[in-house]
């Protein structure tokens, strides 16, 4: 980080977009957006990579998008987007990620709150669109969060000349010889696939993003992969590594810290990693046919809005979804071992509102951005062992916390509800109430009234 004449330290922006300050007739309007929204009721801590620096200092918040000192197409793209101040992640982040010479960044800030503008407006920023050549990656845990991160780079470069590239499989034909555009998004197995054949280019690489960054470092997971993208990227210059999460559990930030080194961290409380917006209930069911009875009499409060149901595993939703088909209710379900044109198509008509309720695994249990959606169904609740075969049924609280995430999202309000049918089950869930220090409330089974009518109070 660059120190002014007065020692303080000056975010300044990088690459193609100079810090000028728009014209006051070429500012872009700023609409009038809802400032509830946008106020957060978390504190989070930053620690600076810079021992000398003080966090508190109103230099390392900005309380808006002029003050990132953004080029101006990159404020229009903004504006464009509806938003008109910064998130609290974004406040803090910003001036940290836009900072000359660039430091990497551990960030974390609950679900829904914004991360991904942050991110995007760094690679964004940092970008020579005069150079045809990869300079931005980013990778992401699914082709469906990767997809929508792109259409936010779209967005927030449309006034720019940016050009993007899918790293997601069945996107580039197998015969694709050199991509490019300057900014790629996709999955890791597709990136380090596209690196190793050459299609990419990694030699002008600035920027690399990991979304989702404790799953995507997880050796359980996605770690081996993104680790064979890091390990391909150049080492004669300096890449700023940006990772983003709501969650960093401890295994995994004690990694991340090795794989952004010397970065600055911003961090969640544990009894913050939840969100207030999302309330939370369960139900007792009496077995798992149960459980299917419970989710049909739910059917018209889950089309309300919009609804994700989570289930263990495929066949389990497959299941579901065809017997509620049969029974003439309207649902979807999306699982990995759909062929990829498939799982657009049907994220896609969800995101659009044209199906109401979406029957899926742990494949979406981050990221995605629906603000329809104000209600996720735990069917199953999410296990240990399902991403550790050598784990026990311990409940997998990151899990919980990304999955009732995808309501809820940027201060609206949203409802969570867990079933539960036995004991073991029940003591998962103690565990994630205990775990999150947030308390659970039972809803009765049999009192549909009831049910609507909390739901209903839930949601004012
Ligand atoms: N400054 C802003 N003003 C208004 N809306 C915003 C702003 N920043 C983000 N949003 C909106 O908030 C929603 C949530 O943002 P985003 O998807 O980036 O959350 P996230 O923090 O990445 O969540 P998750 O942890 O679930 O991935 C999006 O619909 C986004 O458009």
């Amino acid at each position: 980080m660059e120190k002014d004449a007065d020692g303080f330290y000056t975010p300044a922006p990088a690459g193609a977009a100079p810090a000028t300050e728009p014209a006051a007739e070429e500012k872009p309007a700023v609409p009038s957006a809802n400032s509830d929204l946008i106020t957060s009721t978390f504190e989070v801590s930053v620690t600076l990579a810079d021992q000398q620096a003080d966090p508190n200092s109103p230099l390392f918040s900005a309380k808006t998008f002029e003050e990132l000192g953004l080029h101006q197409d990159l404020l229009k793209g903004i504006y464009d987007m509806g938003f008109s101040k910064p998130s609290k992640i974004q406040e803090r982040a910003l001036p940290l990620l836009l900072a000359n010479p660039p430091s990497n960044m551990i960030g974390q800030s609950q679900s829904g709150t914004g991360k991904t503008a942050a991110f995007v407006l760094t690679m964004l920023s940092r970008v020579d669109f005069s150079i045809n050549k990869p300079q931005a990656l980013c990778l992401a845990p699914s082709r469906e969060l990767a997809r929508q991160i792109m259409s936010v780079v779209v967005a927030m470069g449309k006034f720019t000349n940016v050009q993007t590239e899918y790293a997601i499989k069945d996107n580039l034909p197998r015969n694709a010889t050199t991509v490019t555009a300057q900014i790629i998004v996709g999955t890791p197995g597709t990136m380090a696939d596209l690196i190793r054949r050459k299609v990419l280019d990694l030699s002008e690489v600035k920027v690399f993003v990991l979304d989702e960054a404790d799953n995507m470092l997880d050796q359980d997971g996605l770690g081996d992969q993104t680790l064979r993208v890091k390990n391909m990227l150049p080492k004669n210059r300096r890449v700023q590594v940006i990772l983003f999460s709501a969650t960093f559990p401890d295994h995994v930030r004690a990694f991340a810290s090795k794989f952004a080194p010397s970065a600055n961290e911003i961090k969640l409380q544990k009894e913050e990693l939840s969100v207030d917006s999302i309330r939370q209930f369960y139900m007792d069911c009496r077995n798992e046919e149960h459980k299917y009875d419970i989710l049909v009499q739910l059917y018209s409060l889950l089309t309300v809005g919009q609804s994700i149901i989570f289930c263990q595993h495929r066949h389990t939703a497959d299941r579901i979804s065809a017997r509620m088909s049969a029974e003439g209710h309207k649902v979807a379900s999306l699982h990995g071992a759909k062929d990829a044109s498939e799982r657009d198509a049907i994220i896609d008509n969800f995101r659009e509102g044209r199906e109401k309720v979406l029957i899926t695994t742990n494949v979406i249990a981050r990221g995605i951005d629906i603000l329809q959606v104000n209600m996720v169904v735990n069917y199953d609740l999410p296990l240990m062992n399902e991403r550790d075969k050598n784990a026990d049924e311990r409940p997998d609280v990151e899990t919980y916390i990304h999955r009732i995430g995808r309501t809820g999202r940027f201060g609206r309000k949203g409802i969570s509800i867990n079933f539960v049918h036995d004991k073991r089950t029940w003591m998962q869930m103690e565990m994630i109430e205990k775990t999150l220090g947030r308390q659970i409330i039972r809803i009765e089974t049999n009192d549909l009234d009831e049910m609507e009518e909390k739901m209903k109070k839930a949601l004012k």
